[in-house]
């Protein structure tokens, strides 16, 4: 943000005007929440502050005028500029309620634990009733981490400026933005840099297309079939023309849809029509399970390793191997693994998948609340799902969707970012307490939204 702002007032724009920018971008939309009614503004030292006092001169021009509360006075140039241009008048006492609260206390500029005055502020903050919005960030939040540095409050709106920072979708700080909205404040940005996913579009199959054109997925069981098949059950409505699993065993409840192959599973992986394969949920952690996953590997195809497979994967078995085609689907515990195991060493979910798919080449997807992509097109973050999605078996499913989308177009990365979309929709079609298996069915519905 620094730089970009940098760059913007190296080109002719004032540090004043990106604050104008950003004070009215925001206040249009605090209007339209306060209706009229009162709002009630906080105030920092900084330049977060500063686009408070712009806010509260805008909703006063507007005839909507508020208390500002204010511990300390600007310590910046231009946040002294906008307190100066503010014509009302800063209140003192306590916080009152059933207000618009606009929390402008602290935006990037955190640097250390909020205290004193400002930490009473934001815990009255938390107490008092009314509905609560946080410029840029929560004033607790560390921009760039997400690490919380004083009392947390529950906003029921997000206002970003300029553009998301890092926090915005990292657990637990962006559970308690709210919503989320981004306010525009005209910046140009270096392509390349994380961002937060775009909804993909998927199109449906060609008009000549048949079963093996639009992908076959070969998915290697292992010794717990369950999981493997409520995988093949999600990757059936993912748009693969054709779903296999090679299985040594039989399965009673296999439906009539899924082929079984229980020949040997060298020959199967010959099959040069194979357009993908998933290997992990239910492989087991044996010497056969590993043997199945050094196999699947030598197959040289596109591949989706989830579950068991990150457990047993070693640098060995992906040595000279073309890993752009390799998409892994770790979550926390199997994430801190791999780093250990490829030996990675460095703090944070974001920064370890970052630092996985330069290592490594693979596409990694750090599932969890928050989801993040770091693959061959960059680091991608998403909104947060349906916390419904916390049962077991929804990873299964996960690795399932992206094994399809695999099979269909062959890109690691593209196949991982539509299975967080595809999984999201699916689970909010499944609402309430659903199972696993009804989640891999609400796969077909969710599809259909991105058509
Ligand atoms: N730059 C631009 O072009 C634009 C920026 N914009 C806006 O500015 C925000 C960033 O502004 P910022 O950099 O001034 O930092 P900000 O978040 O207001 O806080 C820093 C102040 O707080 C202080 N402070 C820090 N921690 C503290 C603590 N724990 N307890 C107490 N004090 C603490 C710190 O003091 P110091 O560390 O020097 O003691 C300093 O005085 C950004 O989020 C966006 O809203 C927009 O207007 C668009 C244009
Ligand atoms: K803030």
């Amino acid at each position: 943000m620094r730089a970009a702002e940098k760059a913007a007032m190296d080109a002719g724009t004032s540090e004043w005007e990106l604050m104008r920018r950003s004070g009215e971008g925001a206040a249009r939309w605090i209007t339209r929440i306060a209706a009229g009614g009162p709002v009630c503004l906080l105030c920092g030292p900084g330049n977060n502050g500063g686009d408070g006092y712009v806010i509260a001169e805008y909703l006063r021009q507007l005839g909507n005028g508020g208390e500002v509360f204010a511990p300390k006075p600007p310590a910046t140039e231009t946040a002294r500029k906008a307190r100066e241009a503010f014509s009302g008048e800063i209140a003192s006492g306590p916080l009152p309620s059933n207000r618009v609260f606009v929390d402008c206390l602290f935006g990037y500029g955190l640097t250390r634990e909020v205290e004193g005055e400002f930490a009473d502020l934001l815990r009255a903050l938390g107490e008092t009733k009314g509905q609560k919005i946080a410029i840029d960030i929560p004033s607790s939040i560390a921009s760039d981490s997400g690490q919380q540095l004083g009392p947390l409050v529950r906003y029921d709106l997000t206002l970003a400026l300029g553009a998301w920072k890092r926090a915005h979708f990292v657990m637990p700080a962006m559970a308690s933005m709210g919503q989320k909205r981004l306010v525009d404040i005209g910046l140009d940005f270096p392509v390349g840099l994380p961002r937060l996913s775009a909804e993909p579009h998927i199109d449906p199959p060609a008009p000549d297309a048949h079963k093996y054109r639009r992908g076959l997925l070969a998915i290697v069981a292992g010794d717990m079939p369950g999981a493997s098949l409520l995988a093949a059950q999600a990757a059936l409505r993912s748009g693969a023309g054709y779903v296999k699993l090679l299985s040594d065993h039989s399965h009673p409840d296999v439906p009539a849809e899924l082929v079984v192959d229980d020949g040997p599973l060298a020959e199967a992986l010959e099959d040069e029509r194979i357009g993908a394969l998933l290997i992990g949920p239910g492989l087991g952690r044996t010497p056969a399970a590993r043997d199945r996953l050094s196999a699947a590997l030598a197959a040289k195809r596109p591949i989706v390793l989830d579950a068991d497979a990150l457990h047993l994967l070693d640098p060995t078995m992906i040595s000279g191997a073309d890993t752009a085609n390799i998409a892994i689907t770790p979550h926390e515990g199997e994430l801190a693994q791999l780093c250990e195991a490829f030996g990675i060493e460095t703090e944070g979910k974001i920064a370890k998948a970052q630092a996985l798919n330069a290592e490594t080449g693979m596409a990694v997807l750090a599932k969890g609340p928050d989801t993040v992509l770091a693959g061959q097109r960059g680091t991608r973050f998403f909104e947060r799902g349906p916390a419904w999605l916390s049962a077991a078996g929804t990873g299964d499913v996960l690795a399932g969707i992206s094994a399809s989308r695999l099979a269909v177009h062959g890109e690691a990365h593209r196949a991982l970012e539509e299975a967080v979309w595809l999984h999201h929709e699916a689970a909010r079609i499944a609402g309430a307490a659903f199972t696993a298996g009804y989640l891999a069915r609400a796969v077909k519905p969710a599809l259909e939204a991105f058509l």
